[in-house]
């Protein structure tokens, strides 16, 4: 399904759950957005006591809804900070970027938060599952799922974990699955609010070589099945060679690679 074609009803239900004064945000045009991210010479600097350290350096980029992208370069060039910035967790210093029809640059801490639980999912690199819970219940471990009823929330976290291939696993302690299950159940977790933007830190970089591919096709197949856009940033050849673009970063340049 298309984000335009579920946009309207996931607004809704998200505004009438949470808030009592709602506010807007537009994801209910009827046209897709021709566009998933643009920036716009953006730019980000990290203090660092004294100094200052420019991590991304005028970065110009259109990556286009659907499309399987990664950011691929070696340790500090700044492949971590790019996505974050794509995800909204933290702002550029200069510069604007959109996500779809939303200025990430111009919108106020409640809408960006808005627009990262419709639009965004995220699979941090170390993938933070709690132990102590079961599969089906870090899937909804997250503040957006508050206030969403019991039985609500127990049928996204079992149609998510089927997405990824662990609805068998639902009921299992996170302490008790193999780090490829926990992998999934934590890409499981970025995709129940159906986000149209995947967004992937270092894709399983704690796998053996197979185990890694096989997630890497998983990744794959969910953006197509579910139409989203994907950016994974990684500094393994091998992992950048799954997406169809290369975008290479060095010293937080960011360049497209052949
Ligand atoms: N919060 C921060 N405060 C200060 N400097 C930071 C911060 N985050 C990142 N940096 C610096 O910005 C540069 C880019 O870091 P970033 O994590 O984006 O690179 P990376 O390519 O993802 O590296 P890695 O593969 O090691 O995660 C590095 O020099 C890093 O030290």
């Amino acid at each position: 399904m298309t984000s335009t074609a579920t946009a309207p009803t996931r607004t809704a239900s998200l505004v009438s759950s949470r808030s009592s004064t709602p506010f807007v945000v537009d994801l209910a045009a009827p046209w897709a957005p021709v566009i998933a991210f643009s920036l716009q010479r953006v730019t980000k600097t990290y203090r660092q006591g004294r100094h200052s350290l420019r991590a991304l350096k005028r970065v110009d980029l259109e990556i286009a809804p659907g499309e399987s992208v990664a950011l691929h370069g070696p340790a500090g060039s700044g492949k971590s900070t790019l996505l974050h910035l794509l995800a909204g967790l933290e702002r550029p210093t200069s510069g604007a970027i959109a996500l779809g029809t939303h200025d990430l640059t111009g919108a106020g801490d409640r809408t960006l938060s808005l627009i990262r639980t419709l639009e965004v999912g995220f699979v941090f690199s170390r993938v933070g599952l709690i132990s102590t819970l079961t599969a089906a219940e870090n899937v909804v471990a997250t503040p957006t799922m508050a206030d969403v009823p019991p039985a609500d929330r127990r049928r996204s976290a079992l149609a998510a974990l089927e997405s990824v291939g662990l609805a068998d696993q639902a009921d299992r302690l996170a302490a008790e699955l193999s780090e490829s299950q926990r992998q999934r159940v934590a890409l499981a977790r970025a995709l129940v609010n159906e986000p149209t933007v995947l967004l992937v830190d270092e894709p399983g970089a704690t796998l053996d070589s197979s185990a890694r591919a096989e997630f890497l096709d998983l990744l794959d197949g969910v953006r197509r099945d579910r139409g989203l856009t994907l950016v994974v940033a990684t500094d393994d050849a091998s992992v950048a060679a799954h997406c169809s673009r290369r975008l290479a970063l060095k010293n937080g340049r960011v360049a497209e690679a052949r």
